[in-house]
Protein backbone atom coordinates (compact mmCIF):
# COMPACT_ATOMS: atom_id res chain seq x y z
CA UNK A 1 0.00 0.00 0.00
CA UNK A 2 1.65 3.47 -1.42
CA UNK A 3 0.91 6.80 0.19
CA UNK A 4 2.26 10.38 -0.59
CA UNK A 5 4.12 10.46 2.42
CA UNK A 6 6.01 7.28 2.51
CA UNK A 7 5.05 3.20 2.12
CA UNK A 8 3.15 1.71 4.30
CA UNK A 9 4.06 -1.96 4.57
CA UNK A 10 1.67 -4.73 5.14
CA UNK A 11 1.29 -7.30 7.81
CA UNK A 12 4.15 -9.33 5.58
CA UNK A 13 6.39 -6.64 5.73
CA UNK A 14 10.19 -8.25 6.28
CA UNK A 15 11.73 -5.67 7.35
CA UNK A 16 10.51 -6.08 10.65
CA UNK A 17 8.31 -8.93 12.58
CA UNK A 18 6.42 -9.41 15.89
CA UNK A 19 8.80 -12.23 17.88
CA UNK A 20 8.31 -13.49 21.32
CA UNK A 21 5.35 -14.53 23.16
CA UNK A 22 4.75 -17.49 24.95
CA UNK A 23 7.32 -20.07 23.22
CA UNK A 24 9.83 -17.92 21.73
CA UNK A 25 12.90 -17.77 22.52
CA UNK A 26 13.17 -14.63 24.72
CA UNK A 27 15.34 -14.61 27.87
CA UNK A 28 11.39 -13.70 29.95
CA UNK A 29 8.86 -15.44 27.62
CA UNK A 30 5.71 -13.66 28.20
CA UNK A 31 7.57 -10.73 27.83
CA UNK A 32 7.42 -9.90 23.69
CA UNK A 33 9.60 -7.84 21.79
CA UNK A 34 9.56 -6.22 18.32
CA UNK A 35 12.75 -6.28 15.59
CA UNK A 36 12.50 -3.03 14.75
CA UNK A 37 13.50 0.21 16.23
CA UNK A 38 10.34 2.13 18.05
CA UNK A 39 10.59 5.42 20.01
CA UNK A 40 8.15 7.49 22.01
CA UNK A 41 7.44 11.51 21.85
CA UNK A 42 5.41 12.32 25.25
CA UNK A 43 4.75 16.15 24.83
CA UNK A 44 4.81 17.93 28.63
CA UNK A 45 4.72 21.34 27.72
CA UNK A 46 1.46 22.41 28.48
CA UNK A 47 0.77 24.79 31.70
CA UNK A 48 -2.27 22.70 32.36
CA UNK A 49 -4.72 25.49 33.03
CA UNK A 50 -7.99 23.45 33.18
CA UNK A 51 -6.21 21.83 37.04
CA UNK A 52 -6.65 25.54 38.26
CA UNK A 53 -3.38 24.57 39.82
CA UNK A 54 -0.22 27.08 39.55
CA UNK A 55 2.10 23.60 38.79
CA UNK A 56 1.57 22.26 35.33
CA UNK A 57 -0.38 18.97 36.37
CA UNK A 58 2.18 17.02 34.53
CA UNK A 59 4.99 18.37 37.44
CA UNK A 60 2.08 17.44 40.45
CA UNK A 61 3.77 14.99 42.71
CA UNK A 62 1.98 11.73 43.70
CA UNK A 63 3.76 10.01 46.66
CA UNK A 64 6.41 12.14 46.50
CA UNK A 65 6.91 11.31 42.80
CA UNK A 66 5.71 13.50 39.70
CA UNK A 67 2.96 12.49 37.54
CA UNK A 68 5.26 12.62 34.80
CA UNK A 69 7.98 10.08 36.08
CA UNK A 70 5.52 7.60 36.31
CA UNK A 71 4.78 8.17 32.53
CA UNK A 72 8.41 7.89 31.63
CA UNK A 73 8.70 4.71 33.78
CA UNK A 74 5.68 3.04 32.06
CA UNK A 75 7.72 3.49 28.87
CA UNK A 76 11.51 2.61 29.92
CA UNK A 77 10.21 -0.89 31.38
CA UNK A 78 9.08 -1.59 27.86
CA UNK A 79 12.11 -3.14 27.00
CA UNK A 80 11.51 -2.86 22.81
CA UNK A 81 11.15 1.12 23.14
CA UNK A 82 14.78 2.60 22.83
CA UNK A 83 14.35 6.32 23.33
CA UNK A 84 11.78 8.66 25.06
CA UNK A 85 11.71 12.11 23.65
CA UNK A 86 9.88 14.05 26.63
CA UNK A 87 8.87 17.95 25.42
CA UNK A 88 8.63 20.33 28.09
CA UNK A 89 8.08 24.55 27.99
CA UNK A 90 11.25 25.92 28.55
CA UNK A 91 10.79 27.17 32.17
CA UNK A 92 10.47 23.63 32.92
CA UNK A 93 13.25 22.33 31.63
CA UNK A 94 15.72 22.32 34.66
CA UNK A 95 12.57 20.64 36.76
CA UNK A 96 12.98 18.09 34.17
CA UNK A 97 15.98 17.51 34.10
CA UNK A 98 16.27 17.17 38.18
CA UNK A 99 13.36 14.75 37.79
CA UNK A 100 14.91 12.43 35.22
CA UNK A 101 18.18 12.53 37.70
CA UNK A 102 16.38 11.94 40.57
CA UNK A 103 13.93 9.15 39.71
CA UNK A 104 17.03 7.41 37.86
CA UNK A 105 15.37 7.31 34.39
CA UNK A 106 17.28 6.30 31.63
CA UNK A 107 16.12 6.04 28.20
CA UNK A 108 14.95 10.06 27.89
CA UNK A 109 16.05 12.65 25.72
CA UNK A 110 14.51 16.57 26.77
CA UNK A 111 13.75 18.91 24.10
CA UNK A 112 11.71 22.06 24.52
CA UNK A 113 8.10 22.50 23.79
CA UNK A 114 5.74 25.40 21.45
CA UNK A 115 3.08 27.69 22.00
CA UNK A 116 0.24 24.29 21.46
CA UNK A 117 0.54 20.73 21.47
CA UNK A 118 0.96 19.97 18.27
CA UNK A 119 4.15 22.16 17.70
CA UNK A 120 5.35 20.94 20.67
CA UNK A 121 4.98 17.26 19.37
CA UNK A 122 6.90 18.29 16.34
CA UNK A 123 9.76 19.65 18.19
CA UNK A 124 10.24 16.30 19.89
CA UNK A 125 9.28 14.37 16.32
CA UNK A 126 12.35 16.63 15.16
CA UNK A 127 15.15 14.97 17.87
CA UNK A 128 15.17 12.40 15.74
CA UNK A 129 16.72 14.16 13.00
CA UNK A 130 20.25 15.26 12.85
CA UNK A 131 20.98 17.77 15.50
CA UNK A 132 23.06 21.44 14.22
CA UNK A 133 26.10 19.75 16.51
CA UNK A 134 25.76 16.16 14.10
CA UNK A 135 24.50 14.19 16.89
CA UNK A 136 20.96 12.23 16.53
CA UNK A 137 18.60 9.62 17.83
CA UNK A 138 18.31 6.64 16.46
CA UNK A 139 15.64 7.25 13.61
CA UNK A 140 12.52 4.95 14.69
CA UNK A 141 10.83 3.27 12.54
CA UNK A 142 7.27 3.87 14.61
CA UNK A 143 6.96 6.32 16.93
CA UNK A 144 4.54 5.98 19.92
CA UNK A 145 2.78 9.66 20.38
CA UNK A 146 1.34 9.46 23.92
CA UNK A 147 0.55 12.89 26.33
CA UNK A 148 3.11 12.74 29.63
CA UNK A 149 -0.13 13.26 31.65
CA UNK A 150 -1.60 9.46 30.96
CA UNK A 151 0.62 7.63 33.47
CA UNK A 152 -1.48 4.31 32.73
CA UNK A 153 -0.35 2.76 30.11
CA UNK A 154 0.68 -0.82 29.42
CA UNK A 155 3.43 -2.33 27.57
CA UNK A 156 0.89 -5.39 26.39
CA UNK A 157 -1.53 -1.83 24.88
CA UNK A 158 1.60 -0.35 23.25
CA UNK A 159 2.22 -3.40 21.72
CA UNK A 160 -0.84 -3.08 19.90
CA UNK A 161 -0.76 0.24 19.03
CA UNK A 162 3.09 -0.56 17.64
CA UNK A 163 2.41 -3.67 15.54
CA UNK A 164 -0.68 -1.55 14.08
CA UNK A 165 1.26 1.72 12.82
CA UNK A 166 3.77 -0.78 11.65
CA UNK A 167 1.18 -2.37 9.51
CA UNK A 168 -0.92 0.37 8.64
CA UNK A 169 1.00 3.88 8.90
CA UNK A 170 -1.25 4.95 11.89
CA UNK A 171 -2.90 3.61 14.74
CA UNK A 172 -4.64 4.95 18.22
CA UNK A 173 -6.55 4.42 20.90
CA UNK A 174 -9.88 5.11 21.52
CA UNK A 175 -12.65 4.77 24.00
CA UNK A 176 -16.54 4.63 23.99
CA UNK A 177 -18.52 8.37 24.41
CA UNK A 178 -19.14 9.03 27.96
CA UNK A 179 -21.73 11.80 27.34
CA UNK A 180 -23.45 12.39 23.87
CA UNK A 181 -21.96 14.70 21.27
CA UNK A 182 -24.21 17.89 20.25
CA UNK A 183 -23.34 20.75 18.00
CA UNK A 184 -24.90 24.41 19.17
CA UNK A 185 -25.80 27.22 17.10
CA UNK A 186 -24.18 30.75 17.34
CA UNK A 187 -26.53 31.64 20.11
CA UNK A 188 -25.91 28.97 22.01
CA UNK A 189 -28.72 26.76 20.74
CA UNK A 190 -28.91 22.85 19.95
CA UNK A 191 -28.25 22.56 16.36
CA UNK A 192 -27.61 18.32 16.40
CA UNK A 193 -26.75 15.72 18.24
CA UNK A 194 -24.67 13.00 17.15
CA UNK A 195 -25.32 9.72 17.13
CA UNK A 196 -22.97 8.58 20.44
CA UNK A 197 -22.66 4.77 18.80
CA UNK A 198 -21.10 5.83 15.79
CA UNK A 199 -18.56 7.55 17.39
CA UNK A 200 -15.42 7.30 19.72
CA UNK A 201 -13.12 9.56 21.90
CA UNK A 202 -10.28 9.86 20.46
CA UNK A 203 -7.25 8.77 23.41
CA UNK A 204 -3.55 8.26 23.64
CA UNK A 205 -1.15 6.43 22.75
CA UNK A 206 -0.67 6.85 19.07
CA UNK A 207 1.33 5.02 16.66
CA UNK A 208 2.78 6.25 13.29
CA UNK A 209 5.50 5.35 10.73
CA UNK A 210 7.96 7.58 11.75
CA UNK A 211 8.27 8.87 8.10
CA UNK A 212 4.24 9.18 7.86
CA UNK A 213 3.76 11.56 10.72
CA UNK A 214 7.05 14.00 10.56
CA UNK A 215 5.67 14.67 6.65
CA UNK A 216 2.19 15.60 8.15
CA UNK A 217 4.31 17.88 10.06
CA UNK A 218 6.02 19.01 7.72
CA UNK A 219 2.86 20.23 5.70
CA UNK A 220 0.60 20.79 8.22
CA UNK A 221 -0.57 24.42 8.11
CA UNK A 222 -0.43 26.83 10.15
CA UNK A 223 -4.51 26.71 11.33
CA UNK A 224 -3.59 23.13 12.42
CA UNK A 225 -0.56 24.00 14.73
CA UNK A 226 -2.54 26.67 16.42
CA UNK A 227 -5.79 24.90 16.67
CA UNK A 228 -5.62 21.51 16.00
CA UNK A 229 -5.40 18.52 18.40
CA UNK A 230 -5.83 14.91 16.41
CA UNK A 231 -2.67 13.25 15.25
CA UNK A 232 -4.15 10.72 12.97
CA UNK A 233 -6.48 13.63 11.31
CA UNK A 234 -2.59 15.08 10.52
CA UNK A 235 -1.37 11.31 8.70
CA UNK A 236 -5.02 11.32 7.05
CA UNK A 237 -5.30 14.52 5.97
CA UNK A 238 -2.04 15.40 4.65
CA UNK A 239 -0.43 11.88 3.81
CA UNK A 240 -3.85 9.75 3.14
CA UNK A 241 -3.03 7.53 6.03
CA UNK A 242 -6.15 5.85 7.69
CA UNK A 243 -5.15 5.28 11.36
CA UNK A 244 -5.98 1.40 12.56
CA UNK A 245 -8.34 2.39 16.11
CA UNK A 246 -7.98 0.05 19.16
CA UNK A 247 -10.09 0.09 21.81
CA UNK A 248 -7.89 0.54 24.91
CA UNK A 249 -8.40 0.43 28.22
CA UNK A 250 -10.84 3.09 30.77
CA UNK A 251 -7.32 3.90 32.58
CA UNK A 252 -6.18 5.79 29.28
CA UNK A 253 -7.69 8.48 29.94
CA UNK A 254 -5.89 12.23 30.18
CA UNK A 255 -5.29 13.95 33.07
CA UNK A 256 -6.89 17.53 32.89
CA UNK A 257 -9.03 18.66 35.52
CA UNK A 258 -8.21 18.97 39.19
CA UNK A 259 -10.48 15.53 40.04
CA UNK A 260 -8.60 13.49 37.62
CA UNK A 261 -5.65 14.04 39.93
CA UNK A 262 -7.54 12.84 42.81
CA UNK A 263 -8.28 9.71 40.67
CA UNK A 264 -4.72 9.56 39.34
CA UNK A 265 -3.85 9.24 42.90
CA UNK A 266 -5.58 6.82 44.41
CA UNK A 267 -5.20 4.20 41.07
CA UNK A 268 -1.18 4.94 41.76
CA UNK A 269 -2.18 3.50 45.12
CA UNK A 270 -3.87 0.93 43.91
CA UNK A 271 -1.04 -0.19 41.31
CA UNK A 272 1.41 0.02 44.16
CA UNK A 273 0.04 -2.50 45.75
CA UNK A 274 0.49 -4.84 42.50
CA UNK A 275 4.10 -4.28 41.46
CA UNK A 276 6.47 -6.11 43.56
CA UNK A 277 10.52 -6.25 43.32
CA UNK A 278 12.07 -9.80 44.27
CA UNK A 279 15.49 -9.62 44.95
CA UNK A 280 17.57 -12.86 44.79
CA UNK A 281 20.33 -14.05 46.49
CA UNK A 282 23.29 -15.56 44.77
CA UNK A 283 22.81 -19.12 44.82
CA UNK A 284 20.56 -21.21 42.42
CA UNK A 285 17.61 -22.16 45.20
CA UNK A 286 17.22 -18.52 45.94
CA UNK A 287 17.37 -17.78 42.06
CA UNK A 288 14.94 -20.49 41.63
CA UNK A 289 12.48 -19.45 43.98
CA UNK A 290 12.53 -15.86 42.74
CA UNK A 291 11.97 -16.66 38.98
CA UNK A 292 8.97 -18.99 40.28
CA UNK A 293 7.55 -16.39 42.31
CA UNK A 294 7.71 -14.01 39.22
CA UNK A 295 5.21 -16.91 37.83
CA UNK A 296 2.90 -17.21 40.43
CA UNK A 297 2.67 -13.74 42.10
CA UNK A 298 2.44 -12.83 38.04
CA UNK A 299 -0.56 -15.13 37.73
CA UNK A 300 -2.32 -12.73 40.81
CA UNK A 301 -2.02 -9.91 38.12
CA UNK A 302 1.12 -8.57 40.17
CA UNK A 303 3.98 -6.88 38.36
CA UNK A 304 6.82 -8.29 38.95
CA UNK A 305 10.52 -7.41 38.67
CA UNK A 306 13.59 -9.67 39.63
CA UNK A 307 16.68 -8.27 40.53
CA UNK A 308 19.49 -9.91 41.76
CA UNK A 309 22.66 -8.37 43.94
CA UNK A 310 22.22 -5.91 47.38
CA UNK A 311 18.77 -4.43 47.84
CA UNK A 312 20.29 -2.08 50.10
CA UNK A 313 20.75 0.22 46.90
CA UNK A 314 19.03 3.40 46.43
CA UNK A 315 18.45 2.88 42.78
CA UNK A 316 16.24 0.01 43.92
CA UNK A 317 14.22 2.45 46.14
CA UNK A 318 13.58 4.55 42.82
CA UNK A 319 12.81 1.96 40.89
CA UNK A 320 8.93 3.10 41.65
CA UNK A 321 8.26 -0.01 43.61
CA UNK A 322 7.17 -0.03 47.07
CA UNK A 323 7.24 -3.68 48.00
CA UNK A 324 10.31 -5.76 48.32
CA UNK A 325 11.15 -9.77 48.62
CA UNK A 326 14.29 -10.42 49.49
CA UNK A 327 15.45 -13.98 49.06
CA UNK A 328 17.88 -14.98 51.72
CA UNK A 329 19.41 -18.37 52.71
CA UNK A 330 21.01 -17.12 55.51
CA UNK A 331 20.67 -14.29 58.41
CA UNK A 332 23.91 -12.25 57.31
CA UNK A 333 21.06 -10.19 54.89
CA UNK A 334 19.65 -8.95 58.02
CA UNK A 335 22.15 -6.27 57.69
CA UNK A 336 21.35 -5.60 53.94
CA UNK A 337 17.92 -5.77 55.14
CA UNK A 338 18.45 -2.99 57.80
CA UNK A 339 20.26 -0.96 55.40
CA UNK A 340 17.05 -0.51 53.16
CA UNK A 341 14.87 0.02 55.88
CA UNK A 342 17.63 2.96 56.63
CA UNK A 343 16.93 4.27 53.52
CA UNK A 344 13.07 3.72 53.08
CA UNK A 345 13.16 5.67 56.56
CA UNK A 346 15.81 8.55 55.31
CA UNK A 347 13.66 8.84 51.86
CA UNK A 348 10.00 9.54 54.16
CA UNK A 349 9.21 7.08 51.13
CA UNK A 350 6.60 5.31 53.78
CA UNK A 351 5.36 8.38 55.27
CA UNK A 352 3.06 8.04 52.35
CA UNK A 353 2.11 4.70 51.53
CA UNK A 354 3.42 1.95 53.52
CA UNK A 355 6.80 0.51 52.06
CA UNK A 356 6.70 -3.74 52.80
CA UNK A 357 9.39 -6.00 52.60
CA UNK A 358 8.96 -9.47 53.29
CA UNK A 359 11.99 -11.43 53.44
CA UNK A 360 11.89 -15.01 52.83
CA UNK A 361 14.70 -17.26 54.93
CA UNK A 362 15.04 -20.08 52.88
CA UNK A 363 16.38 -23.38 54.64
CA UNK A 364 16.97 -21.51 58.11
CA UNK A 365 15.48 -24.06 59.83
CA UNK A 366 17.83 -26.87 58.82
CA UNK A 367 20.97 -24.30 58.53
CA UNK A 368 21.49 -23.65 61.96
CA UNK A 369 21.02 -24.95 65.44
CA UNK A 370 17.85 -23.64 66.94
CA UNK A 371 20.04 -20.93 69.31
CA UNK A 372 21.38 -19.96 66.26
CA UNK A 373 17.99 -19.49 64.85
CA UNK A 374 16.25 -18.05 67.41
CA UNK A 375 18.56 -15.27 67.63
CA UNK A 376 18.67 -14.02 64.32
CA UNK A 377 14.97 -14.19 64.32
CA UNK A 378 15.12 -12.58 67.35
CA UNK A 379 17.21 -9.63 65.58
CA UNK A 380 15.03 -9.52 62.92
CA UNK A 381 11.88 -9.52 64.79
CA UNK A 382 13.04 -5.89 66.74
CA UNK A 383 13.72 -4.51 63.03
CA UNK A 384 10.40 -4.98 62.24
CA UNK A 385 8.76 -3.38 65.50
CA UNK A 386 11.38 -0.47 65.02
CA UNK A 387 10.78 -0.25 61.11
CA UNK A 388 7.12 -0.25 61.53
CA UNK A 389 7.04 3.19 63.57
CA UNK A 390 8.40 4.14 60.22
CA UNK A 391 5.22 3.11 58.37
CA UNK A 392 7.74 0.24 56.97
CA UNK A 393 6.04 -3.16 56.98
CA UNK A 394 8.32 -6.02 57.74
CA UNK A 395 7.66 -9.58 57.65
CA UNK A 396 9.24 -13.19 57.56
CA UNK A 397 8.90 -16.06 55.83
CA UNK A 398 10.45 -19.23 56.76
CA UNK A 399 11.07 -21.86 53.84
CA UNK A 400 12.63 -25.05 54.00
CA UNK A 401 13.98 -25.53 50.72
CA UNK A 402 12.28 -28.78 49.12
CA UNK A 403 14.46 -30.90 46.44
CA UNK A 404 10.95 -32.65 45.40
CA UNK A 405 9.92 -30.43 42.18
CA UNK A 406 5.94 -31.18 42.91
CA UNK A 407 6.72 -30.22 46.22
CA UNK A 408 8.52 -26.92 46.04
CA UNK A 409 5.48 -25.77 42.69
CA UNK A 410 2.99 -25.94 45.66
CA UNK A 411 5.35 -24.26 48.43
CA UNK A 412 5.89 -21.56 45.06
CA UNK A 413 2.27 -21.43 45.34
CA UNK A 414 2.02 -20.79 49.28
CA UNK A 415 4.76 -18.34 49.29
CA UNK A 416 3.34 -16.27 46.23
CA UNK A 417 -0.26 -16.52 48.03
CA UNK A 418 1.26 -15.06 51.33
CA UNK A 419 3.41 -12.31 49.67
CA UNK A 420 0.86 -11.47 47.15
CA UNK A 421 -1.59 -11.13 50.27
CA UNK A 422 0.60 -8.99 52.41
CA UNK A 423 1.42 -6.66 49.74
CA UNK A 424 -1.86 -6.30 48.66
CA UNK A 425 -3.42 -5.94 52.09
CA UNK A 426 -0.29 -3.53 53.34
CA UNK A 427 -2.31 -4.43 56.98
CA UNK A 428 0.11 -3.90 60.13
CA UNK A 429 -2.95 -5.68 61.47
CA UNK A 430 -2.16 -9.49 60.91
CA UNK A 431 -4.06 -11.54 61.88
CA UNK A 432 -1.47 -14.16 63.20
CA UNK A 433 -0.69 -17.11 61.65
CA UNK A 434 2.90 -19.39 61.52
CA UNK A 435 4.57 -22.66 59.76
CA UNK A 436 7.59 -23.86 58.91
CA UNK A 437 8.21 -25.80 55.58
CA UNK A 438 10.63 -28.20 56.80
CA UNK A 439 10.48 -30.37 53.62
CA UNK A 440 11.50 -32.91 55.56
CA UNK A 441 7.92 -33.87 56.48
CA UNK A 442 4.86 -35.82 54.38
CA UNK A 443 2.33 -33.83 56.21
CA UNK A 444 0.67 -31.41 54.07
CA UNK A 445 0.34 -29.14 56.42
CA UNK A 446 4.21 -28.66 56.65
CA UNK A 447 4.53 -27.76 52.89
CA UNK A 448 3.21 -23.97 53.34
CA UNK A 449 5.54 -21.90 54.73
CA UNK A 450 5.13 -19.94 57.82
CA UNK A 451 3.71 -16.82 57.93
CA UNK A 452 5.39 -15.42 60.52
CA UNK A 453 4.15 -12.09 61.82
CA UNK A 454 3.26 -12.52 65.73
CA UNK A 455 -0.19 -10.89 67.78
CA UNK A 456 1.57 -9.64 71.08
CA UNK A 457 -0.39 -10.97 73.74
CA UNK A 458 -2.03 -7.83 74.22
CA UNK A 459 -4.04 -8.39 70.69
CA UNK A 460 -4.05 -4.55 71.19
CA UNK A 461 -0.98 -3.30 69.38
CA UNK A 462 0.33 -5.70 66.84
CA UNK A 463 3.50 -5.80 65.79
CA UNK A 464 4.39 -7.18 62.45
CA UNK A 465 7.31 -9.50 63.73
CA UNK A 466 8.82 -12.55 62.85
CA UNK A 467 8.53 -15.73 63.45
CA UNK A 468 6.65 -17.28 66.13
CA UNK A 469 7.37 -20.25 66.73
CA UNK A 470 5.43 -21.25 69.61
CA UNK A 471 2.29 -22.94 68.59
CA UNK A 472 -0.57 -20.95 69.83
CA UNK A 473 -3.07 -23.44 71.53
CA UNK A 474 -5.93 -21.17 70.69
CA UNK A 475 -4.68 -21.92 66.91
CA UNK A 476 -4.73 -25.65 67.67
CA UNK A 477 -8.15 -25.40 68.98
CA UNK A 478 -10.29 -25.72 65.71
CA UNK A 479 -8.02 -28.12 63.69
CA UNK A 480 -6.81 -25.80 61.48
CA UNK A 481 -3.34 -25.57 62.35
CA UNK A 482 -1.03 -28.30 63.70
CA UNK A 483 2.17 -27.83 65.68
CA UNK A 484 5.11 -28.98 63.24
CA UNK A 485 7.01 -31.78 64.57
CA UNK A 486 9.39 -30.84 67.23
CA UNK A 487 8.12 -27.19 67.71
CA UNK A 488 5.79 -27.68 70.35
CA UNK A 489 4.67 -24.58 71.82
N1 LIG B 1 1.93 23.66 24.22
C1 LIG B 1 1.66 22.44 24.70
C2 LIG B 1 0.39 22.13 25.25
C3 LIG B 1 0.17 20.86 25.75
N2 LIG B 1 1.19 19.96 25.72
C4 LIG B 1 1.01 18.64 26.31
O1 LIG B 1 -0.01 17.93 25.67
C5 LIG B 1 -0.62 17.01 26.59
C6 LIG B 1 -2.14 17.08 26.52
O2 LIG B 1 -2.53 18.44 26.53
P1 LIG B 1 -3.49 19.10 27.63
O3 LIG B 1 -4.17 18.06 28.44
O4 LIG B 1 -4.33 20.11 26.97
O5 LIG B 1 -2.44 19.82 28.58
P2 LIG B 1 -2.38 21.39 28.91
O6 LIG B 1 -2.35 22.17 27.66
O7 LIG B 1 -1.26 21.54 29.87
O8 LIG B 1 -3.77 21.61 29.68
P3 LIG B 1 -4.66 22.92 29.65
O9 LIG B 1 -5.29 22.96 28.28
O10 LIG B 1 -5.64 22.69 30.75
O11 LIG B 1 -3.74 24.09 29.89
C7 LIG B 1 -0.13 17.40 27.96
O12 LIG B 1 0.79 16.44 28.40
C8 LIG B 1 0.54 18.74 27.76
O13 LIG B 1 1.63 18.95 28.64
C9 LIG B 1 2.42 20.27 25.16
O14 LIG B 1 3.32 19.41 25.13
N3 LIG B 1 2.64 21.51 24.66
O1 LIG C 1 -6.82 18.79 23.52
P1 LIG C 1 -5.94 18.65 24.67
O2 LIG C 1 -4.63 19.38 24.46
O3 LIG C 1 -6.56 18.91 26.02
O4 LIG C 1 -5.54 17.10 24.75
C1 LIG C 1 -5.13 16.45 23.60
C2 LIG C 1 -6.18 15.44 23.22
O5 LIG C 1 -7.01 16.03 22.30
C3 LIG C 1 -5.51 14.27 22.59
O6 LIG C 1 -4.66 13.78 23.55
C4 LIG C 1 -6.46 13.13 22.24
O7 LIG C 1 -7.76 13.60 21.95
C5 LIG C 1 -5.96 12.27 21.10
O8 LIG C 1 -5.64 13.04 20.00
Amino acid sequence: MESECGSVNGPTDPAGSLTGGAGSSEPFPGRRSVDFPVAAVLPAGGSGERTGLATPKQFCTFLNRPLISYTIQAFERVAWIENVVVVVAEENFDLMMDIIHQFSHKKVKVVLGGPTRHRSIFNGLRAFEEQPDGTALRKPKVVIIHDAVRPFVEEDFLLKITVAAKDQGASGAIRPLVSTVIAATSEGYLDHSLERAKYRASEMPQGFLYDIIYQAYQKCSETDFDFGTECLHLALYYCGTKAKLIEGPPTLWKVTYKQDLFAAESIIKDTLSHTVCVVAGDCAQSVQLAHGLRKTLGARSMQVDVISGPLGSRAVLVSGTWNFIRITMDTSSLGEIAKLVKIVQDSEHAILYPVVLILVHLNLLSRCCLTEQMRALGAIRSLAAEAKHSNILLYGILLNHDERVEQWDETMENVAQIAAALVKDRNPALMPAWRHQCGRCSSPIHRTPSLLPSVRATGRAVETALIERVVRPSLLANGSLQAPDGLDG
